[in-house]
Order: structure tokens, then sequence, then C-alpha cells
């Protein structure tokens, strides 16, 4: 199919990240996880590829233990695997602001939420990014991290937002920064559809590393998680 979406990763070898996730990953993995990654394969089929690996999960769940996050920000639920890992990582009286364009997704995933008893956890906002980013910056909301995994093109005008809402000393994630490996790759290598955000990401990159509002590290799991820690 033209459109397909590649196997998400930019290890050496596919064995590696096999050995990664059969190693390490699948054991430490929630069993709701699993059964919402199933039900999403199910459903989706390739775009399934769409959700965070089961690696990175386990590092965004370290993460926000470790910053002891209690108040987040996600953008881009789809079925909602990250959604869960951060329901599932923070403490009893942690609150997620979730938000993404696509309802139906969002409730294939409630299900396994709600199963897992952290569906309390999560306001769900039905919405486009930047409006209802805009409103949160309105409300004079403020958290302690955020996720992003919405629109890459739109990665810029989320960053603006989020440098509003999340406080100082507080991480924002942005997700797929090395976009399967394509940004250092030569464009003619790269599949139509997924050229335009290869384009955006490597310009948001470049912008990032001059951004010296925040302190930034680049992690290689997953296709990339870029790791933001406000400064001002
Ligand atoms: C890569 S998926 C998110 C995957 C999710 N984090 C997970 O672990 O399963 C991207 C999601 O962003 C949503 N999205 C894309 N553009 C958006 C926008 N401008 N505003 C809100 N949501 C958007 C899509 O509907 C899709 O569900």
């Amino acid at each position: 199919m033209a459109d397909e979406i590649p196997s998400k990763g930019i290890l050496k070898s596919e064995a590696l990240k096999q050995y990664i996730l059969e190693t390490s990953a699948y054991p430490r993995e929630h069993e709701l996880l699993k059964e919402l990654r199933k039900a999403t394969v199910q459903k989706y089929g390739n775009l399934s590829e769409m959700e965070v690996p089961v690696d990175e999960g386990l590092f965004l769940s370290m993460l926000l233990k470790i910053t002891n996050a209690k108040n987040t920000l996600e953008l881009g639920v789809f079925t909602g695997y990250s959604l869960l890992t951060t329901a599932l990582a923070l403490p009893k009286d942690g609150r997620i602001t979730a938000i993404d364009i696509d309802k139906e997704a969002y409730e294939v995933g409630l299900e396994f939420i709600k199963k897992a008893g952290v569906d309390h956890k999560i306001n769900f906002i039905h919405s486009d990014g930047i409006t209802a980013l805009d409103q949160l910056v309105n409300d004079n909301q403020e958290f302690d991290f955020a996720f992003a995994d919405a629109d890459k093109s739109n990665y810029p005008n989320f960053h603006e937002r989020l440098l509003k809402l999340v406080k100082v000393g507080g991480i924002i994630a942005f997700d797929n920064t090395l976009w399967f490996g394509f940004v250092a790759e030569d464009e003619e290598g790269v599949p139509d559809h997924m050229r335009e955000y290869r384009e955006a990401l490597i310009e948001f990159n470049k912008k990032l590393a001059l951004d010296t509002r925040v302190e930034v590290s680049q992690i290689s799991i997953g296709d990339g998680v870029t790791l933001c820690r406000r400064l001002i």
C-alpha cells in the first residue's frame, strides 16, 4: 500500500529492535497496555505504528516518576497508548489534559483506560491542538510536563504555546523528531507521504538547537524524542 507507515525505529537492525522489545520491554509492559496495543492493531492495522513503541512508553513512564510530574499535557492521543502509560505513571491525584481532533480513536482506548482504573485522571479535550492550547494559555493553566505527538508541521507553533504552559524547570517532550531516521536521509529515498514531516522536523530540530529558552536533549528511542527543559 502506497501510504503504509514504515516500521518505527532508528536502530541498526530490526533484530536489535526486537531484542530490546523482547528482552526488556514486553516483560515490563502493563497488561492493559498490551491489550490496548492489540485492539489498536485490530482496528487500525498498519496505522497502529502511530502509537509510541513499548520501550519508549517505559522511558516516558520513568521520566514522569523521576521528575515527580503531577499535572501533565498530551497533544496527540490516538487510541491512548502514551495516555494510558502516563495515567498509570502519575500519582493517584495526578491529572492529564489530553487533546486530539479524533475522538473515535480515543474511545477505542478508553475501555482499557477505564479497566485500569485511571480514567478519573484524564481530561480529554476534543479539539485541534492550537485552539485548545490557546484556551489553556488564556485560562492561565500550568503543567509539569507536556508530551507533543500530534501533527509534526505544527511543532514550532505547539512549542511557543507549550513554553507558556509548562512551568520553568518542566519538560516538553516532542515525539518522532528523527522521523524514522529520514531526517538524515536524502529526500529521494523517503516515501512521498512522509516528506512534508521530514522537512518540518529538520527545520524544527535546527530551531530547537538554537533556542536558548530551553535545555535540549535528543533521545534516540522510538524514532526520536526530544526533551526540552524550560529554562526561562
Ligand atoms: C502519532 S498519533 C498519537 C499517538 C499516541 N501518542 C499514542 O501513543 O498512541 C497522532 C495523533 O495526533 C492527532 N492530531 C493530528 N493533528 C492534530 C492537531 N492539529 N490537533 C490535535 N490533534 C491532532 C491525530 O488525530 C492522531 O490521533
